[in-house]
């Protein structure tokens, strides 16, 4: 019976558990989490997903055969050392920490099978765009398993564990760019004098649309753009502007930089 255990419960925890119990893939009964000391958020996750908490003793913790590491890259030291006597010796951990590598887990937690995995926050509604990537220790069976879980919030890629980098830079982050966008996009269409809620139901509409048509494949995205960008018409002015305003640079300066803190994370936190 698969018995999963949750070290740390922020947002990124909530969001997996979320999808978890949504789908019924795991029942909630075999779900427990734990964190460094926010009570109150054990007692929401338990109220609202009615998963258990791991008591002082850690007795889930032991019995756990999958361990969910959900803690920011800063608090992993101090919580791979806390678990690592306690951990199960056949568990297999899967970590959503960013940049930490699986020889980093492995230093801590010795020699087992370990999954990272790059989600969003988009988990929470069951759209998280995820990449995996795994040790060798992982079994075909275990992949599945790990498949299945992940599948529960959304998509999933298999990748090399280099490319997490990138990936955490680009899907991992990514929702929050959007979110950046929505901001600019409402305050502009508002100082024109639409409403905040049309301005915001217009934008939501527009990236789902454009989501839409792209996932259709009919056309990659630079004819798509041909085929709104009418000549001499209003798309071709607002277009020209991202383009003088250099926001194709600003999104090669934002890849690159998230992913290269990734990496440094990852040094950082070895
Ligand atoms: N948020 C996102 O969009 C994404 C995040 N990630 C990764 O997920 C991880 C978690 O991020 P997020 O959920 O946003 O972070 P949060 O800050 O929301 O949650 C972090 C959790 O870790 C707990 N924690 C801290 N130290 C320990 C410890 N020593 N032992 C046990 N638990 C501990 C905290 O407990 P307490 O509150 O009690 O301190 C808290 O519950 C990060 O590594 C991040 O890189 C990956 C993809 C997307
Ligand atoms: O900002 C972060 O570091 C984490 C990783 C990806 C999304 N949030």
């Amino acid at each position: 019976m698969t018995k999963i255990v949750f070290i740390g419960a922020g947002a990124m925890a909530e969001a997996i558990i979320n999808g978890l119990t949504k789908e019924e893939k795991i029942s909630p009964e075999n779900i427990h989490v734990m964190n460094k000391s926010d009570v109150e958020q054990l007692q929401q996750l338990k109220k609202a997903y009615h998963v258990g908490i791991v008591c002082e003793e850690k007795k889930a913790l032991c019995e756990a055969n999958i361990v969910f590491l959900a803690m920011k890259p800063k608090d992993a030291k101090e919580a791979l050392t806390d678990i690592a006597p306690i951990l199960n010796k056949e568990a297999t951990v899967i970590s959503v920490i960013a940049g930490v590598t699986i020889q980093t887990i492995t230093n801590y937690l010795g020699s087992r099978p370990i999954a990272r995995v790059m989600p969003n926050t988009s988990a929470a509604v069951g759209l998280s765009a995820s990449a995996v990537s795994w040790n060798e220790l992982v079994s075909d069976e275990e992949k599945l398993a790990i498949i299945d879980i992940l599948e529960s919030i959304g998509t999933v890629k298999t990748v090399s564990e280099e490319d997490l980098h990138v990936v955490t830079a680009l899907s991992g982050s990514g929702p929050a760019y959007f979110y950046y966008f929505a901001e600019q996009f409402e305050a502009a269409a508002m100082l024109h004098g639409l409403e905040k809620t049309d301005a915001r139901q217009l934008f939501i509409q527009t990236m789902e649309g454009a989501a839409q048509m792209m996932k259709k494949g009919d056309f990659e995205p630079k004819e798509l753009r041909r085929r709104v960008t009418s000549p001499g018409g209003t798309t071709e002015a607002g277009v020209e502007m991202l383009i003088q305003h250099k926001v194709g640079d600003a999104i090669f300066a934002c890849i690159n930089a998230a992913q290269n803190k990734s990496r440094m994370l990852g040094k950082q936190y070895e």
